[in-house]
């Protein structure tokens, strides 16, 4: 088996006297969607946070594709490829939808203040940009004010501005939130097709969403993984059913 892509190896963080991870190994694996879920407050963010770098563990170690990047900040992390969606929308409004994917290529090449400048890198910046936007449904919509989308519509701009930094990885927050029955349907459908482009850590309450894409699924409880496993394993876990899952998988 190749090494994962990510790979939490025995992180604990504590906010005094409160142990929020404890001791979390929790891998993430080409080709695959793992879910993380938990009730809240079980500890969730505080591991993203810690996986991405907006909080640096008090033990343990996060390699990255093969960089240990527990000290390293969150823009050297995005460098490495480690794409973070949906928790902060980073979408601007007023432009178009291409020129916020436009934008998200340029971030990945990192020359703003040449971008303008330069015929041919902007050439390259469009068709990654349509090319993204061909992948999450929005060929359509490339001159649409950003302003205008439905809120669907900007997941799916989201999703697209993260593919056009060609990311080795999606940690995806709560996609699935705010959206109706039909948004949610076609997120799933966009994120299924995702895992093949790259791995998703996927942090979401929709248990629907859940169970449709996940092919491992970790439980986190109380900042404790109790379990991980695939849907069938996590739904038939007594442990699970009692601390979390209850009513749900009825
Ligand atoms: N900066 C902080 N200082 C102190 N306590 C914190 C801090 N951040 C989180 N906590 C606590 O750590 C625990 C885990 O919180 P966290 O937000 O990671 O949970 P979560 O699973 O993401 O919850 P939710 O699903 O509601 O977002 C909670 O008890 C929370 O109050």
């Amino acid at each position: 088996m190749t090494d994962p892509v990510l790979d939490v190896q025995g992180v604990t963080k504590a906010f005094g006297g409160l142990v929020a991870s404890k001791n979390i190994d929790l891998d993430l694996r080409q080709g695959e969607i793992h879910a993380l879920i938990g009730p809240n407050g079980a500890g969730k963010s505080t591991l993203v946070q810690q996986v991405t770098g907006g909080l640096t563990p008090d033990s343990g170690r996060i390699v990255f594709d093969g960089h240990d990047v527990g000290a390293m900040s969150t823009a050297k992390r995005a460098q490495f490829g480690m794409a973070r969606t949906f928790q902060i929308s980073s979408l601007a409004m007023e432009y178009t939808v291409l020129q916020n994917a436009m934008l998200g290529a340029l971030g990945r090449k990192g020359k703003v203040l040449s971008f303008f400048k330069n015929v041919m890198r902007e050439l390259d910046l469009r068709s990654a940009a349509e090319l993204a936007l061909e992948q999450v449904g929005l060929s359509d919509f490339q001159s649409v004010r950003t302003a205008d989308l439905s809120h669907g519509q900007r997941r799916q701009l989201e999703v697209a501005v993260a593919l056009t930094l060609s990311p080795k990885a999606f940690l995806m927050d709560e996609p699935m939130a705010g959206m109706g029955a039909d948004g949610s349907r076609s997120l799933i459908r966009i994120l299924d097709a995702l895992r093949d482009r790259a791995p998703i850590l996927l942090i979401e309450h929709d248990m629907d969403a859940v169970f449709a894409l996940a092919d491992r699924v970790s439980v986190l409880v109380y900042g404790e993984i109790i379990a991980t496993g695939s849907v069938h394993e996590i739904r038939a876990n007594p442990d699970v059913r009692r601390a979390y899952l209850g009513e749900e998988v009825g």
